[in-house]
């Protein structure tokens, strides 16, 4: 088996060998001109060291008239597999410098030459909206020809000759050569060339000689290590720059109030969520909070976004819900014990301590309703309890089961409080009401993802940080997609996003078997909606992937069962191998499933910890954290047994919808093929 150090090393060696190659084409370029002078201008520099990309599938339109202005020109539209470069070439004397905020050159402020690229920017973003091409696919430079530099400036990167190269390789490769040469054509047709040919470089390169010694103009060393970053990014970058036009217009919409994101599994919304994100921290001040309820997704949102837009990345904070509450209570210094170990044994004690008239219902029960439904909701008198509606949850309750309840909740409150302790809805509690004590400023827009699996508690804080202002907050989710018990209704919030609602309707991820398996599992099934409506378990849909393979492995017995996943999983090659996963029902299957790996040899990483960035080996983990991810090839141990159990629980009526959700979103997690394993002898 090829190792994965073996394949990288022979990886940095081909990539040397790439910039070793293109330092040999540009002195052979420069060789074949052989008409060098002195005093030549830097434009010159920067289109010479440019012309060897072409060879690596980019197009470069040298000074282009600037629409609408006589005299105005951009000096390269560069076009490549790393999306469209907009660059404006300088030569100072002073090395450029970025001092309390601005731009300097020497004591001299140059905040001006920034404002320029930036509106030469807009209409070109604008001008490819057409073709699909997100904003975030534009990048705006300010090269210095005669100095080294590599720093983002808000929106802007300053770059030398070198480093400018450096990111043009280096960036993860978005478009395909097709969508390469119609951008370029766009571009061509709005740019066109200015009338005064001064810069055809194969006639005018005019370069000092000195100043293109290897090493100077070219750091094979930057190059090739840029060269090796692109190739290890992950694949699919190509949805970075791309948007569909529903996808695009939704990103750009100017919503004068709250708002709302709906779409079946796999249409795009996370992706649209982080385009917006970018749209708003581009075109507003404050913080851009992205948030959710699941603690693993922020990190791979957060490595999304630097990987889009580097520059904006500080202005976007990807943070669960829990944690961002968590830092507001430390910064206003407000003390909490938060241990939900030493909570959950607590809660044991109320529960032994209350005699429950319907006993028949578990536990896990009756904390779910305290978790979900009174604290979710925020509830403070049994009053309020007694007929509150409890969206997702199908057990009916009647008054004298709910006055149980409320006493079981007012006992476990009374022993956190005799404690000190704190669960993890406490915190959204106490944030919230920390808020309503003291506004919180600084966040310009909140994007909640998977906001099906946040509580009311949890919108409400979104709410109370941007209120009702125009793009203020935007919610995104899919009520099918829902893993976890209770729901709330926004009507509840305090606000509405009526008339300012968006679904999406193209399925970009599944393979076309898989998607319909995954739809399948939903089929006859409805869920209550967060607006009030209840959605229907077979949505519209349409699918633009490929078949998709899907394999029902039924095995004899459990020993067999786990033998032939193994196997299959042993036959990936590595790169499949780093692009699959394991997604568990339940949190025994993961232990049991990483013990079955590790004896078998297999490199794995637990999902909690993977944050989006290639890793080899196999993911792991419960379809919780699985939650918004997707991978090549997934493999769904015993996927029936979680919904057999369900249907012969006491609670069937609340855990057996939530188990066909969990499967639907283990299901369409999976791009190619999706492996299901099962104990079950057919028929049954
Ligand atoms: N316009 C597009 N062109 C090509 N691919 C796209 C486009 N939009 C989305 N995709 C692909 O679809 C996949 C699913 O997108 P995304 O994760 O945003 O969907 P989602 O609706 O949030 O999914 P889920 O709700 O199932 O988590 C992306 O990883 C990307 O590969």
């Amino acid at each position: 088996m090829t190792t994965a150090g073996g394949s990288a090393s022979r990886e940095s060696q081909r990539l040397a060998l790439l910039a070793l190659d293109l330092e040999r084409q540009f002195h052979a370029t420069r060789d074949r001109s052989g008409r060098f002078r002195a005093g030549a201008d830097g434009e010159r520099q920067v289109a010479r060291a440019l012309q060897m990309l072409e060879q690596q599938g980019w197009r470069l339109l040298f000074d282009r008239a600037w629409p609408g202005t006589r005299s105005s020109n951009v000096d390269v539209l560069a076009v490549g597999p790393a999306g469209v470069f907009v660059i404006d070439v300088k030569v100072w004397r002073d090395a450029p410098q970025i001092t309390g905020g601005h731009l300097l050159a020497g004591s001299e402020n140059r905040d001006g030459e920034v404002s320029k690229l930036r509106a030469m920017m807009r209409p070109i973003q604008d001008a490819l909206e057409a073709a699909g091409l997100a904003p975030a696919g534009v990048h705006g430079f300010l090269v210095f020809a005669n100095h080294r530099v590599d720093e983002a400036f808000g929106q802007i990167r300053l770059a030398g000759i070198t480093e400018l190269l450096a990111q043009m390789i280096g960036r993860p490769q978005r478009l395909a050569p097709a969508d390469v040469e119609s951008i370029a054509a766009i571009l061509e047709s709005v740019y066109p060339e200015m009338l005064i040919d001064e810069f055809d470089v194969t006639r005018q390169a005019h370069l000092p000689e000195g100043e293109f010694t290897a090493g100077t103009l070219f750091d094979v060393d930057t190059v090739a290590h840029a060269a090796l970053r692109a190739e290890l990014a992950l694949p699919m970058e190509r949805w970075m720059t791309f948007l569909d036009p529903a996808q695009l217009k939704t990103v750009r919409r100017n919503w004068n109030g709250p708002a709302r994101i709906t779409g079946a599994a796999g249409t795009g919304k996370s992706v649209v969520g982080l385009h917006r994100a970018l749209h708003l921290a581009e075109s507003s001040t404050g913080t851009i909070l992205l948030t959710t309820y699941v603690a693993s997704l922020p990190k791979v949102h957060q490595q999304l976004i630097h990987r889009m837009r580097p520059d904006l990345a500080g202005r976007v904070e990807c943070i669960n819900m829990h944690a961002w509450a968590r830092n507001l209570l430390d910064r206003r210094g407000l003390p909490y014990h938060l241990n939900a170990r030493k909570a959950e044994s607590e809660f044991s004690y109320a529960l032994l301590a209350c005699q429950l008239r319907d006993s028949a219902l578990p536990p896990h029960y009756w904390r779910d309703e305290i978790t979900y439904v009174i604290k979710g909701q925020g509830l403070t008198t049994f009053d309020e309890y007694a007929v509150r509606p409890r969206p997702g949850r199908r057990v009916p309750l009647g008054r004298a089961a709910r006055a149980d309840v409320w006493d079981l909740y007012t006992d476990y409150q009374e022993r956190l409080a005799a404690k000190g302790l704190h669960d993890h809805a406490d915190l959204l509690l106490m944030a919230l009401a920390e808020l309503d004590r003291e506004a919180e400023t600084g966040v310009g827009a909140v994007v909640i993802d998977e906001v099906q699996d946040l509580t009311l508690t949890g919108v409400r804080i979104a709410h109370r940080l941007v209120g009702d202002r125009p793009n203020g907050l935007l919610l995104i989710g899919d009520a099918r997609q829902t893993v976890y018990p209770g729901g709330y209704r926004l009507a509840d919030a305090g606000f509405t996003v009526r008339g300012r609602a968006e679904v999406l309707t193209v399925n970009y991820r599944n393979g076309s078997r898989i998607l319909e398996t995954g739809l399948e599992v939903l089929s006859g099934h409805e869920v209550e909606d967060i607006d009030d409506t209840v959605a229907s378990g077979r949505p519209q849909l349409h699918n633009s992937y490929t078949a998709g393979d899907v394999i029902l492995a039924r095995a004899q017995s459990g020993t067999e069962h786990d033998t032939v996943m193994l196997s299959a999983i042993t036959a990936l090659n590595p790169d499949d191998l780093a692009n699959s996963a394991v997604l568990c029902l339940t949190n025994d299957d993961v232990d049991t499933y990483r013990k079955q790996l590790s004896r078998a040899g297999i490199t794995h990483t637990p999902l909690d910890r993977y944050d989006g960035t290639p890793t080899p080996g196999i993911k792991i983990g419960t379809v919780q954290r699985g939650k918004g991810l997707e991978f090549r090839h997934v493999f769904l141990p015993h996927h029936d047994r979680h919904l057999k159990n369900a249907e012969q629980s006491a609670d069937a009526a609340d855990r057996l919808p939530l188990a066909r959700q969990q499967l639907h979103v283990a299901i369409t997690r999976a791009r190619d093929s999706l492996w299901m394993g099962t104990t079950t002898p057919e028929g049954q």
